[in-house]
């Protein structure tokens, strides 16, 4: 290593205000790029200002440090040029691969602390969280994906006592006690949730009961759910062009026809590789769709990567258990896009395939009332469901 003085002007090429590193591997064929925009919006939306994104494109991740030592070296100067010592991740990431990875990155500098996807998203919800509800499934979701890297780094500590043959040095005990703390408070989070869940059922079974069609926007994340919710419902929920704006299941009553009424609900958004711990968090939330007669699934029709958008929204639609409920594809947007105008697509036997439709304009949101009338009067069936 070299012992030059740090020049007091900003070396070239580093952005002096950057906070954050991201690195953005893809494994296989599909297309990097896209998949790097996104997840740069995710790490700007905690306030971070990304100084680089590292990209690049392996086979199979390396097992110890998910990136391959070359790509490591790629990180570790970027993190020197930019003087951040913030790398984040696009991907899930094991305790072991993050241990390595720090310990790489920031070795004979300065700590690094690596965040991975999971982590990213958890830290979204966590700012965005408003209502009682929200807050405590994100921090359900937090405390049990710490608790994997817990068990992960005792282990860890025990390989590395290994030899001594002794049991219960400090850290153990230190570790055994977070390890109990969050159990208890995992369970006690569980416990309130499922008191919210009973409210939410009663609330539901009384609309079942009245024979309102029971319908949920769904989709990605900024898709424009929650516009069309407001167009719809002529209501105030929040919108805005930030990744996540909603977490909390609204629901309201959409007036149809003379007798027909439906029960609407705008829900939190849908993101690829959204963690594990977190669906299992917003079930309460997401339950909404579950038991939903129909689902609108908002798409961004301008959006170039909306059919990959479609995808992940259905595998999470599945996880949850929604995956066999009717839905509409409503490609939403249409002001965006050339050459598209507002229109119900049917298939030959009379089946809603799509609307087309701009939440935004209004143009086309007719058509969603017209759909839902329709199936409000034939009880729900005229629908292609996704599976
Ligand atoms: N041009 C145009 N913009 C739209 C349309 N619908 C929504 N938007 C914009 O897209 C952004 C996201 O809209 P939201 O309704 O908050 O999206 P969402 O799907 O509820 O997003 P999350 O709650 O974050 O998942 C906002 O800036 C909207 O103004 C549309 O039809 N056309
Ligand atoms: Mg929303």
């Amino acid at each position: 290593m070299t012992t030059r003085k740090t020049p007091d002007r900003t070396p070239k090429g580093a952005d002096p205000r950057a906070t954050a590193v991201l690195v953005s591997l893809e494994f296989g064929k599909r297309d990097a790029t896209a998949r790097a925009e996104e997840a740069a919006r995710l790490v700007e939306t905690l306030g971070a200002r990304v100084g680089e994104v590292v990209t690049g494109k392996r086979d199979r991740p390396d097992p110890a440090t998910f990136a391959g030592s070359g790509k490591v070296d790629q990180i570790r100067d970027a993190l020197r040029l930019h003087n951040s010592q913030t790398a984040v991740f696009d991907q899930a990431l094991s305790a072991a691969q993050v241990r390595n990875l720090e310990r790489a990155l920031g070795e004979g500098w300065k700590p690094v602390r690596v965040y991975d996807r999971t982590e990213l998203i958890l830290e979204i919800f966590a700012s965005r969280a408003r209502s009682h509800e929200g807050k405590l499934q994100v921090e359900l979701a937090r405390l049990e994906h710490q608790s994997t890297r817990l068990i992960k780094g005792w282990s860890h500590l025990e390989r590395q006592r290994g030899g001594l043959g002794k049991t219960g040095g400090p850290g153990e005990k230190q570790l055994e006690l977070d390890r109990r703390l969050i159990g208890e408070r995992v369970k006690k989070l569980k416990e309130r949730i499922a008191k919210v869940v009973r409210t939410r059922e009663t609330q539901r079974s009384g609309r079942h009961r009245s024979g309102m069609l029971r319908v949920s926007i769904v989709g990605y994340t900024n898709a424009g759910k929650s516009t069309l919710f407001n167009r719809l419902t002529k209501g105030e929920t929040l919108v805005a062009d930030k990744l996540f704006a909603t977490l909390d299941t609204t629901t309201r009553r959409l007036w149809l026809a003379n007798d027909a009424t439906a029960a609407i609900s705008d829900t939190v958004g849908f993101i690829q590789d959204l963690p594990h711990s977190l669906v299992a968090a917003f079930r309460a939330t997401l339950e909404e769709a579950v038991q939903a007669d129909v689902l609108l699934h908002v798409v961004d029709a301008a959006d170039p990567l909306r059919d990959e958008r479609i995808s992940s929204v259905n595998e999470v639609l599945e996880e949850i258990g929604a995956g066999e409920v009717p839905q509409i594809l409503v490609y939403n947007q249409i002001d965006r896009v050339p050459g598209l105008e507002p229109e119900i697509v049917r298939d030959a036997h009379g089946k809603i395939l799509n609307i087309k439709a701009s939440a935004a304009t209004g143009q086309g949101v007719p058509l969603v009332r017209e759909a839902l009338l329709e199936l409000a009067a034939t009880g729900g069936s005229p629908l292609a469901s996704a599976a």
